[in-house]
């Protein structure tokens, strides 16, 4: 609850308005403005058609929930970046077009075609870097005190961009896979959720390990935790996984194989593309990936729920609900507005918070969150399979961002042969030949 004499109210930007994660935020403002206070709530959007889809269901949600917010949705980035405390990024730049070529164009050569991972990855990247930087120029200019949390993929390369281009600028890169996880990993051991655990991670973004976790009384909740991963990976099942779909369900259980690398930790999800290519290459369609599900199944559902909503002139009823991601990022930006100190998983220069790994690497580690922003937590040393994992995907990243910033084909080339789920120089040129091609809107032109 807030302090009785503190009577501020925040306005808030959700960039990328037409986000199918829009919705889910709003609920989750809306259930919160005891704890968060707002005044304003604005939309921005490149795609003023996609947005106001989603912006008329949300005008009818606060006119029946806090009629008081004043709402608005616009394309004019004076208009949206003017008087904002927070800005919450989740631009896709390339839409699901694109995504759907960053999956399909490595899969047909025999490599992961994946989100953030591996070629899609580094080429959304390289979409993703100008993108968020005129977000982040934007917010400078119109609300030089706002902060921004940026979900907008792929995050470790877009963190390492604004590290190097931008270093002063208050944009906090943050992901969800670890707090979905750790709301698991409570689910697992009989507590209510993630903020019922302490914990030590370190790593690179979609690329870490859990070291220690324990409940609020101290209590060693590894063993418990690894005995369980060990045979399930993190699925719950049950009530608790209601609704997953099943290419989520085939990660959460192939953790357990992961896990198996090395059971001194346990690790994110993500790492199973790195550890197992060959599997998920041979369980992947390439003419039917997870953008094709993402169409049929979540965009769907959102715009399905929206148009029901405006059609029906209420939202009274609706399944619209928060979730991992939206309670995040509402918590992040209350820590910071509160000053609490609150201790949060945050995609920041390393710096020495993992002692053995470069200084300039961009890092996912716990911080104390408060009103000057993210405080990092030291982590200690990366043990010597972690050093090795971190210190080679950090250089892919960092060789994606010097492509985008120098327009080198051979910085780009380098990135893509040295990722570990490219067997070799030769696969990864084809590739790379053949997304310069679809990403000619986009891509600065290689020299
Ligand atoms: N970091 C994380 O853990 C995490 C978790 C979930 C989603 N995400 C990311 O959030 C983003 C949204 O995901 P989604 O599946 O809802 O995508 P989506 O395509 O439904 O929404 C993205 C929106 O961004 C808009 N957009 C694209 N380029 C823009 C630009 N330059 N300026 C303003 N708006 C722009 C699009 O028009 C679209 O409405 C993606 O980047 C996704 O990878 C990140
Ligand atoms: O394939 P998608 O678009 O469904 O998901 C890609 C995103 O996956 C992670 O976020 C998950 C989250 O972990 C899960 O629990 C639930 O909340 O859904 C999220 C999105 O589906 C990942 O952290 C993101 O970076 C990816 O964009
Ligand atoms: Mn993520």
């Amino acid at each position: 609850m807030v302090n009785a004499k503190d009577d501020r109210k925040f306005s808030v930007l959700i960039a990328g308005g037409g986000s199918t994660y829009t919705p889910g935020i709003v609920l989750t403002l809306l259930n919160g403005l005891d704890k968060f206070p707002l005044r304003k709530l604005k939309f921005y959007d490149n795609d003023g058609e996609r947005q106001k889809k989603i912006a008329d269901a949300t005008a009818i949600l606060i006119k029946e929930r806090a009629p008081e917010i004043e709402f608005e949705a616009t394309t004019d980035p004076k208009e949206a970046f003017t008087d904002v405390d927070f800005v919450m990024a989740q631009i896709r730049v390339g839409k699901y077009a694109m995504r759907s070529l960053d999956e399909k164009i490595p899969l047909k050569h025999g490599v992961v075609g994946q989100e953030t991972t591996g070629p899609g990855g580094i080429a959304y990247g390289l979409r993703s870097i100008p993108g968020v930087i005129e977000l982040v120029d934007y917010m400078e200019k119109y609300s030089p005190n706002a902060w921004m949390l940026n979900y907008s993929n792929p995050a470790a390369i877009v963190a390492e961009a604004t590290r190097r281009l931008r270093p002063n600028s208050k944009i906090i890169n943050i992901c969800d896979m670890p707090i979905d996880i750790m709301d698991r990993m409570a689910a697992i051991v009989g507590l209510k959720d993630r903020n019922d655990l302490v914990f030590r991670y370190y790593g690179l973004n979609h690329f870490g390990w859990w070291t220690e976790i324990t409940d609020k009384q101290g209590n060693d909740l590894m063993p418990q935790l690894k005995e369980y991963v060990s045979k399930n990976g993190y699925w719950v099942g049950g009530d608790y996984d209601k609704g997953t779909e099943a290419s989520w369900e085939s990660t959460f259980k192939k953790a357990a194989d992961v896990y198996k690398l090395d059971p001194t930790t346990l690790p994110n999800t993500y790492l199973k593309y790195y550890m197992y290519p060959s599997w998920v290459v041979k369980h992947s369609d390439p003419n039917y990936t997870r953008t094709d599900e993402v169409e049929a199944h979540r965009q769907k559902l959102v715009f399905g729920e929206c148009k029901r909503i405006v059609d029906n002139g209420t939202a009274k009823d609706t399944d619209f609900k928060p979730d991992e991601h939206s309670t995040y990022i509402v918590d992040l930006c209350t820590a910071i507005a509160y000053n609490t100190h609150q201790r949060m998983l945050a995609i920041i220069p390393n710096e020495g918070a993992i002692s053995n790994i470069d200084p300039t690497a961009t890092v996912e580690v716990p911080c104390l969150f408060g009103s000057n922003g993210p405080e990092r937590l030291s982590m200690g040393k990366a043990a010597t399979y972690q050093k090795g994992m971190i210190t080679e995907q950090n250089s892919v990243e960092k060789l994606a961002v010097d492509a985008w910033v120098e327009h080198s084909y051979t910085k780009l080339w380098q990135a893509f042969s040295l990722c570990k789920i490219v067997p070799d120089a030769g696969i990864a040129k084809d590739i790379l030949d053949e997304m310069i091609v679809a990403n000619k809107d986009f891509w600065p032109e290689l020299k």
